[in-house]
């Protein structure tokens, strides 16, 4: 079976491939716009048949899809850090929504007998009221930030396709999830980042930080691309599915969980510049449609997703030439 990846080299997609990979039963292609993140990856992007294409450029995704003809598509490459889509609408806009299109429209015209997974999110839901937690399926989107907009037009352009043009795409909404090798910029990670090089003595013994008091569903990474696999095998094309473990916590209650893993003593300080001009307050996810249908469930305890992640960035730290 042929799988293609969107964003092999990316966080969720290089998680994925490792998946993937170790099932045995799957052959990896993978499409990549940062060749520093594949020599990044080293040995498991050697196990990915690695495309060079332009998702944005049409006929660079006609013959990328010709010529793999792929039984499944992941389709994870995206911008997705809403600070910066608040910072550059329009490319946010494009990156996210073209290069599906294009996508969609070379799986039409090579005729492609291939299911589709689109990656959407639960920023989508964005303004939620107390008495819709935990937010299913069916809830109003009222999107916060140009970045939930773009994955609202990803969602319903993967709606469309399929009514209009019976295209096997199944559409997962995923609630916040990280690990190992999640970027810099994401909250989980900065704070994990700055406590490894506390450690380490490269930072001054102080955590930068902006808005505690938001709430978020947290999922491992290697449990959502369990999801992923399960969504693609196991989901009904045209519908719409919540992936989210159901945990509850702040962004503080994730801080001091870090925390309580490290021997630094730590100031924390509030950067204005890392408040949001409209924040998510409340992502709380129910799942249970998803569970039903496919019997994911997560597997990695919370604690140890932050254990992880912090042992990562100690390794990458102590590397020499590390970033
Ligand atoms: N990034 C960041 N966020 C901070 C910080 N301090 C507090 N926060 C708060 O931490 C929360 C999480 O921020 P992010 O990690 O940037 O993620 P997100 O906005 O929740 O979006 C993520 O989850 C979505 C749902 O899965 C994804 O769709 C999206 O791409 C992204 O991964 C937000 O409420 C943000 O204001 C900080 O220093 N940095």
């Amino acid at each position: 079976m042929k799988a293609l990846i969107t964003g092999v080299t990316g966080f969720a997609g290089s998680h994925l491939a490792e998946y993937l990979l170790s099932r045995g039963d799957v052959d990896v292609y993978g499409t990549f716009r940062s060749l520093t993140k594949k020599e990044q990856l080293g040995q498991l992007m050697d196990r990915v048949h690695m495309e060079n294409c332009e998702l944005k450029d049409p006929q660079s995704v006609n013959e990328l899809i010709q010529k793999i003809k792929p039984d499944l598509i992941f389709h994870l490459a995206a911008q997705s850090f809403v600070p910066t889509s608040v910072l550059s609408p329009t490319d946010t806009m494009v990156n996210n929504i073209v290069p599906q299109l294009n996508l969609f429209e070379a799986v039409r015209n090579h005729a492609v007998p291939c299911k589709i997974q689109i990656a959407c999110s639960s920023e989508e839901y964005g303004l939620v009221y107390p008495e819709e937690i935990p937010i299913k399926e069916t809830n109003p989107l009222r999107p916060l930030n140009p970045y939930a907009v773009s994955k609202i037009a990803q969602d319903y352009l993967g709606y469309q396709y399929h009514h209009s043009y019976g295209l096997a795409i199944i559409r997962t909404r995923t609630f916040h999830h990280t690990g190992p090798r999640r970027g810099e910029s994401y909250v989980t990670s900065n704070f994990a980042k700055q406590i490894a090089q506390i450690e380490l003595g490269l930072q001054e013994p102080k955590v930068h930080v902006g808005n505690l008091d938001a709430i978020r569903d947290f999922t491992d990474v290697r449990d959502i691309v369990k999801a992923y696999w399960l969504a693609i095998t196991r989901g009904e094309p045209g519908d719409v599915y919540n992936i989210s473990a159901g945990t509850r916590y702040t962004i503080e209650d994730m801080l001091k969980t870090l925390l309580a893993l490290t021997d630094a003593q730590v100031e924390i300080h509030v950067d204005t510049n890392r408040l949001r001009p409209s924040d998510v307050d409340i992502v709380l996810g129910d799942s249970s449609l998803f569970r039903e249908k496919t019997g994911w469930g997560p597997e990695i305890s919370f604690q140890q997703t932050m254990e992880d992640l912090l042992n990562y960035w100690r390794s990458v730290l102590r590397q020499p030439n590390n970033s």
